[in-house]
C-alpha cells in the first residue's frame, strides 16, 4: 500500500453558482464509482489552467477526486433538468441523466469553469437508463472536445477521462468511462423550454437572469436586456455553426437540448468530419432523414435558435422584438460564413465574384467526392507557377477536367491582391487545419483503450491540440482514410 501523505491538496472545486438559483433547477446526486476506476488520460495543459495541484494529479486521490468517488464536505454534486425538441419534436423533460455538475474551479484567466462528470451514474432525470457512458463514446468526447479547441471552436473541454472494466449494456455489453469535463456553463435552450412549457414564467425570468448576470453582463444596460441576449446567443450559435462548417465538423444530434446558451459545441455523440464531400453526409446512422446532415446544419441552427426565442417571448414581451433579435442568425451566419471562406481561400477582400468562386470549389469537391481537409490544405500550398501542388489536387481530384480552369481563375483573383505566395501559403495554412479527428483515427484509439493501450489517445490528443501546424512525425495522421473506414458507423448508442 502507498502512503498517503496527508497534506496531499484536493481539486480547488467552489459551490457551482448555479446551486444559487435553488432546488426547481436541480436535484442533489451522488455519483456512483465505477468499479476501480483508472487513468485513461489527463488533460495536462487545462488541468494546469485549472490549477490542479501537481501533488494531486501524481497522487492516488486524483482518480476518486476526479470520478466523483471522494467528495469534499463542501461540494454538492448535481444534476440539472432541462427538457427539449429531439429531431424536432417536443420530447418533454430530460435532463442530466448522466451528467452530474460537482462544482466551479477558477482558470488562469480569472474564469469561472462549471465541472461535470459525464457518466457517473443515475440521476433522476436518468429515465430507465443506466447513467453510464461506455469507452467508446467517451474516448471520442474527449478527443473531439480538444481536437475543436485545437481549431479554435468554441467548446466544451474535457480535463480527465477513467475507465473501469465494469460493463454497460448496448448493442453488445462494452466497458464504461467517465469523462470529467469543463466549461464555463452546461446551461441548454433546453433549460429554458423546460420553464417555458410549464408556464413557469417566474423560474424561466430567474434562469434569464442568472444566464445574463453571470454570462451576457454586456446584455444588462440594454433596453430590453432579454433581447439583446437572444439577439448574442443567436449571433454566437450562428458564428459556431459557421464554424462547423468551415471545418467539415457535423454535430450529429443537433437537438436543443444539445444546444449551449454560450455557443459552445455540446455533447459528441455521433459527429463526425466531412472526408469524401457531400453536403448531403448524414453523420449519424440514426438520423434517417438526414435533419442533421452537413447542408442542413446552418437552418437546423436558426431552428433551434428560434426555439429559444420561442421560451423568451414572455421575457421579451413584444413579439416584433423577438423577431428582430432572431433575424441575427442569418446575417451573422452568412457574414461569419463569408469571413471564414475568404480565410480559407486566402483572400484579403471581398470582391463580387468571390461567393461564386468558393461555390463552384464546393461543386467540384461534391462531383468529385475529393477530401475537404486535403483539398483545401493542398490548395493552401498553391504557388503562381505550377507545382507538384497542383498534381496532388489533380489526384485529389480524381483528374477532374474542371480543375485547371477553376485553379487557372482562381490564381487571377489572389492576384489582384498585394500578398505573395508565401504570405498567401502562410494565411492558408494557419485556416486549414492538417489534421483533424477522422473516424477511422478514433477508431484506432477505441480499439487500443479497449485491449488497455492508452497510448494512441495521448498521441492523437497531442496531434489534434495542433491541427494547423506541419507534424512530420505524424504525418500518416493526415492521410485519406483506409479502406476499412467507409464500414465505419457511428449512431446515438453511446
Ligand atoms: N446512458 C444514459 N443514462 C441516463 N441518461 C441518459 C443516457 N444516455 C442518454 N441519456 C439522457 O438522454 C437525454 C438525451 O441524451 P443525449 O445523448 O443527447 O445526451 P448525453 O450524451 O447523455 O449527454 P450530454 O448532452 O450531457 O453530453 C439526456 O437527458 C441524457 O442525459
Ligand atoms: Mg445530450
Amino acid at each position: 500500500m502507498t502512503d498517503i501523505p496527508t497534506h496531499t491538496p484536493s481539486l480547488p472545486l467552489q459551490s457551482a453558482r448555479f446551486l444559487k438559483l435553488g432546488k426547481t433547477f436541480y436535484s442533489d446526486v451522488t455519483p456512483v464509482v465505477l468499479t476501480k476506476p483508472y487513468r485513461i488520460a489527463l488533460n495536462e495543459e487545462l488541468a494546469r489552467s485549472l490549477h490542479v495541484p501537481d501533488a494531486l494529479i501524481s497522487s492516488s486521490h486524483a482518480i476518486p477526486e476526479l470520478t466523483g468517488e471522494q467528495i469534499s464536505s463542501a461540494q454538492t454534486p448535481v444534476a440539472t433538468v432541462y427538457s427539449g425538441h429531439q429531431f424536432g419534436v417536443w420530447a418533454g423533460q430530460l435532463g442530466d441523466g448522466r451528467a452530474m455538475l460537482l462544482g466551479e474551479m477558477t482558470d488562469s484567466e480569472q474564469q469561472r469553469q462549471e465541472i461535470q462528470l459525464k457518466g457517473a451514474g443515475e440521476t433522476p432525470y436518468s429515465r430507465r437508463a443506466d447513467g453510464r457512458a461506455v469507452l467508446r463514446s467517451s474516448v471520442r468526447e474527449y478527443l473531439c472536445s480538444e481536437a475543436m479547441h485545437g481549431l479554435g471552436i468554441p467548446t466544451t473541454r474535457a480535463l480527465h477521462l477513467s475507465g473501469s472494466k465494469q460493463y454497460a449494456m448496448r448493442e453488445q455489453p462494452e466497458t464504461t468511462a467517465i469523462v470529467t469535463r469543463v466549461a464555463p456553463s452546461f446551461i441548454r435552450f433546453g433549460h429554458f423550454e423546460h420553464f417555458y412549457y410549464q408556464g413557469r414564467i417566474d423560474e424561466l425570468k430567474q434562469l434569464a437572469d442568472f444566464v445574463l448576470q453571470h454570462y451576457y453582463p454586456q446584455c444588462l444596460s440594454a433596453e430590453n436586456p432579454y433581447a439583446e441576449l437572444l439577439g448574442d446567443v443567436a449571433i454566437r450559435t450562428a458564428r459556431l455553426v459557421a464554424q462547423w462548417q468551415a471545418s467539415g465538423f457535423m454535430h450529429g444530434v443537433l437537438n436543443t437540448d444539445n444546444m449551449s446558451v454560450l455557443g459552445l459545441t455540446l455533447d459528441y455523440g455521433p459527429f463526425g468530419f466531412m472526408e469524401a464531400f457531400n453536403h448531403d453526409h448524414i453523420c449519424n446512422h440514426s438520423d434517417h432523414q438526414g435533419r442533421y446532415s452537413y447542408r442542413n446544419q446552418p437552418a437546423i441552427g436558426q431552428w433551434n435558435v428560434f426555439a429559444f426565442g420561442q421560451t423568451l417571448v414572455p421575457l421579451i414581451n413584444s413579439v416584433e422584438t423577438t423577431e428582430q433579435a432572431l433575424d441575427n442568425y442569418k446575417s451573422a451566419f452568412e457574414q461569419h460564413w463569408q469571413q471564414l471562406c475568404q480565410a480559407k481561400f486566402g483572400l484579403e477582400t471581398v470582391q463580387e465574384n468571390d461567393a461564386n468562386l468558393f461555390n463552384e470549389f464546393f461543386q467540384l469537391l461534391q462531383d468529385h467526392r475529393a477530401d475537404f481537409t486535403l483539398s483545401f490544405r493542398t490548395l493552401s500550398h498553391l504557388k503562381n507557377e505550377t507545382t507538384t501542388s497542383d498534381d496532388e489536387l489533380f489526384a485529389l481530384f480524381g483528374g477532374a477536367q474542371a480543375l485547371p480552369d477553376w485553379l487557372q481563375r482562381y490564381r487571377e483573383r489572389y492576384q489582384t491582391e498585394n500578398r505573395n505566395d508565401s504570405e498567401r501559403n502562410a494565411a492558408m495554412l494557419a485556416a486549414n487545419p492538417k489534421y483533424i479527428l477522422r473516424n477511422y483515427l478514433a477508431q484506432i484509439a477505441i480499439e487500443k483503450a479497449q485491449q488497455d493501450d492508452f497510448s494512441e489517445i495521448q498521441r492523437l490528443h497531442r496531434i489534434l491540440q495542433n491541427p494547423f501546424a506541419e507534424q512530420p512525425e505524424a504525418e500518416a495522421y493526415a492521410s485519406l482514410p483506409p479502406d476499412w473506414a467507409g464500414d465505419l458507423c457511428v449512431s446515438c448508442s453511446s
